[in-house]
């Protein structure tokens, strides 16, 4: 039998909190389950920012519309005419209250203001290099040379801003920008009640650039546009990314079928993610908004046939992952056969004989796709390139493996989008490069490439704290699990963690060793080695998604891991992170720690270190004292503590690099601390019986004190 969490924290887990925990399982709720489950809860506001005082907001709103926002018709008509209430009630919070009508667009000043409150930047990026260069960080000053005159300070010169208009309510969705009414009605159903940043900033611009921008002064931009926009979006973790890219993908192909009267599945749409746990996720999403609409979207998995032309071009080796976890479709067991899930069709024109999937949207990892193109197919129907986690699936890395997928894109309308936390100027700078090489060697119009920030680049998302903490004795960090779960009385970094949560390790071999250590400090009373499990590209796909599935039914509480659900991945209740090893770079912190505090929630993120992690913990508690600082928090409160950053050496470049591609070299394999602990698994268990028993006396001792027996949970006592 399951029992409740043993954190009361649990209990006050709203209904939609749990439903959302279901709702990412592996198959969409049934329509009956959803609502009598309360999927139309409203949610808690998404929104990180918004810090224009309200006298400064726009109010030129009558009275009648002003009361009219509270009410949002779903299917209001697309012209500017009164909307009608027919549908579902959303409740509109005053932020959202005191933005414009939806029906009518707003000037360019007031699109300023709104930017500007939600901390939002949009700038157009010049399509060549050295112009681009002029956007960024001016080059370091070279040194000195004697009698060398003293060189003007260099100033960077910024892009100037533009300022479309924003989504200020989901009903704009229908009558500004077309959306299909069914799809509307599916994000009802995710009782979304306002746009976070990204969605208000990009939605508007992706689905229709030129309504978005009419009244933008930058009229040659707007002339620009008509043919779509390519973007580079980096907002916060957890803020409505995947349904941004997901409602933009699924729109788009349901306007061009109804202008050119599509009536087959046509492949429009590739969404790449780095691992199959991301993809999958994207997948569950994605058929949840299309619901209805027509629009199939399929996770690519092994042997799947995709509709496509051969390339007369020699055929390239197979690309071998340099990496454990991002890339490890090849290491992987016998995979599901293609077509599983899906109705498949014979293609005659393709020389093989395996059945053809018909989708609208493949979702995939860049080696999946990779195995069925082979780099000798292309995929010319696909007009929707999206890289989700940008930053990684075009990290050198794994650069060639994504290129071989935008290369077999080959419709010259291709608009492609980068979707991150985080982005180097590098990235953009790789971004750049391949869509003007593109240009040159498929003879296609440039589409202008836009680029949108939420908040401070590079940041933890401002609702998660944090807290680093040192772990070490001479055995690794053992220490670092009591202070989680025994806290001693008085000790002051002592950290309260609620369940679920997840640690992170540096390796495969950590994490299975972490997790033979740790499922026997797991107490009893909470069902002990049950509750936990370990998840990394090793094991089999099976083994992955059972996992996944039991974490987000509650049935697992923890989950040791390696950096393979460091990105992208939704658990919308969970609350703390454990860096149990040291994230690899600052970009690693951010993702890592924002798999908690999600959607506006709050969120925590412990890292443990030991003095093997000394010369490379600086790059992350610059990120947090930089997020820190973004969220207010003054230096006294911050989770580094001055006395630490203080001492803390600048971490070398050639260190920077080395440590991003392999970790802390204490702890890469073989190195002497790469072990957790040198006690036996029957040591351990004995241990933690032993430990169980005298916990479960003491209780018993204090029921019979106090005839109530109700307690309240206050961390494990020794
Ligand atoms: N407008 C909204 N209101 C409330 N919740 C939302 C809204 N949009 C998205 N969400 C929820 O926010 C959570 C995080 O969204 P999502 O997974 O898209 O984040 P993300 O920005 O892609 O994060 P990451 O960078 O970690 O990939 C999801 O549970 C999603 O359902």
């Amino acid at each position: 039998m399951l029992h409740p969490p043993f954190d009361p924290q649990i209990s006050q887990l709203t209904m939609e909190d749990i439903l959302k925990v279901l709702t990412r399982g592996n198959k969409p709720l049934r329509r009956k389950l959803l609502s009598s489950r309360g999927a139309l809860t409203a949610k808690p506001n998404p929104q990180l920012y918004d810090t224009a005082p309200a006298q400064s907001q726009p109010q030129t709103l009558s009275p009648e519309q002003d009361s009219d926002l509270s009410d949002v018709d779903f299917f209001a008509p697309k012209s500017p005419e009164p909307q009608k209430h027919t549908e579902a009630k959303e409740a509109v919070p005053k932020s959202a209250e005191q933005y414009q009508p939806s029906l009518k667009r707003i000037s360019e000043p007031e699109c300023r203001q709104i930017f500007r409150s939600h901390r939002l930047e949009l700038t157009l990026k010049p399509m060549d290099a050295e112009a681009e260069n002029e956007d960024e960080e001016p080059p370091r000053k070279k040194r000195k040379k004697k009698n060398e005159m003293k060189p003007e300070p260099l100033k960077p010169i910024k892009k100037k801003p533009i300022y479309p208009q924003p989504l200020s309510t989901f009903s704009e969705l229908r009558s500004l920008y077309n959306v299909s009414r069914r799809l509307l009605k599916n994000l009802h159903k995710q009782a979304y009640k306002v746009p976070t940043e990204i969605q208000l900033g990009s939605l508007p611009l992706l689905l229709d650039p030129s309504a978005a921008l009419s009244e933008c002064s930058a009229t040659d931009i707007v002339d620009k546009v008509n043919g779509g926009i390519d973007l580079i979006s980096m907002a916060p973790t957890g803020s409505g990314k995947t349904m941004t890219f997901l409602v933009h993908a699924i729109s788009q192909i349901l306007q061009r079928r109804s202008r050119e009267g599509i009536k087959d599945l046509e492949l429009d749409a590739v969404i790449v993610a780095p691992t199959r746990e991301l993809a999958t996720q994207i997948a569950i999403e994605g058929r949840k908004l299309a619901a209805g609409t027509g629009v199939k979207i399929v996770r690519m998995k092994k042997g799947v046939q995709l509709p496509s032309v051969e390339l007369q071009m020699p055929s390239n080796e197979e690309v071998e992952s340099n990496d454990e976890d991002l890339g490890s479709e090849t290491s992987e067991e016998e995979d599901e056969a293609s077509g599983g899930e899906d109705k498949t069709t014979m293609n005659k024109k393709d020389s093989s004989t395996a059945p053809i999937t018909k989708a609208n949207v493949i979702v995939t990892t860049p080696l999946m796709l990779q195995g069925f193109l082979k780099g000798r197919k292309a995929l010319p129907s696909v007009r929707q390139l999206v890289l989700d986690e940008a930053d990684v699936l075009l990290d050198p890395l794994f650069l060639e493996q994504t290129a071989k997928i935008w290369d077999a894109c080959t419709n010259t309308g291709l608009r492609v989008s980068f979707w991150s936390g985080t982005m180097s100027s590098t990235i953009e700078a790789t971004i750049l490069e391949k869509l003007s090489s593109r240009v040159k060697s498929l003879g296609s119009k440039p589409a202008p490439l836009f680029r949108i920030v939420v908040g401070q680049r590079d940041t933890a998302a401002p609702n998660i704290s944090h807290k680093i903490i040192y772990a070490g004795n001479e055995h690794g960090k053992i220490i670092g699990l009591r202070q989680l779960f025994r806290p001693t009385p008085g000790d002051k970094d002592a950290v309260r963690i609620t369940y679920p949560f997840l640690i992170f390790t540096q390796t495969i071999d950590r994490a299975k060793a972490l997790y033979e250590e740790f499922r026997y400090d797991l107490p009893l009373a909470d069902d002990g080695s049950s509750r936990i499990a370990v998840l990394h590209s090793a094991l089999s796909e099976t083994a992955r998604s059972a996992i996944m599935t039991r974490f987000r039914s509650n049935e697992i509480w923890v989950i040791i891991s390696t950096d393979l659900l460091m990105r992208g991945i939704d658990f919308p209740t969970l609350k703390s992170v454990v860096n149990y090893d040291l994230p690899q770079s600052g970009a690693a912190y951010v993702h890592r720690s924002g798999r908690a505090g999600r959607a506006g929630r709050d969120g925590i993120a412990v890292t443990f270190w030991t003095q093997e992690d000394r010369p490379y913990i600086k790059a992350v508690a610059n990120v947090i004292r930089l997020s820190e600082k973004q969220a207010g928090i003054p230096i006294e409160k911050s989770g580094v503590a001055e006395s630490l950053y203080r001492t803390l050496p600048e971490v070398k470049k050639g260190d920077r690099r080395e440590l991003r591609a392999k970790g802390v070299p204490a702890r890469r394999p073989q190195s002497h601390t790469s072990k957790i602990t040198t006690k036996s698994g029957y040591d351990k268990r004995k241990e933690n019986n032993r430990r169980g028993a005298i916990e479960a006396s003491k209780r018993r001792k204090r029921e019979r004190a106090n005839d109530s027996g109700d307690e309240s949970w206050g961390g494990i006592d020794d």
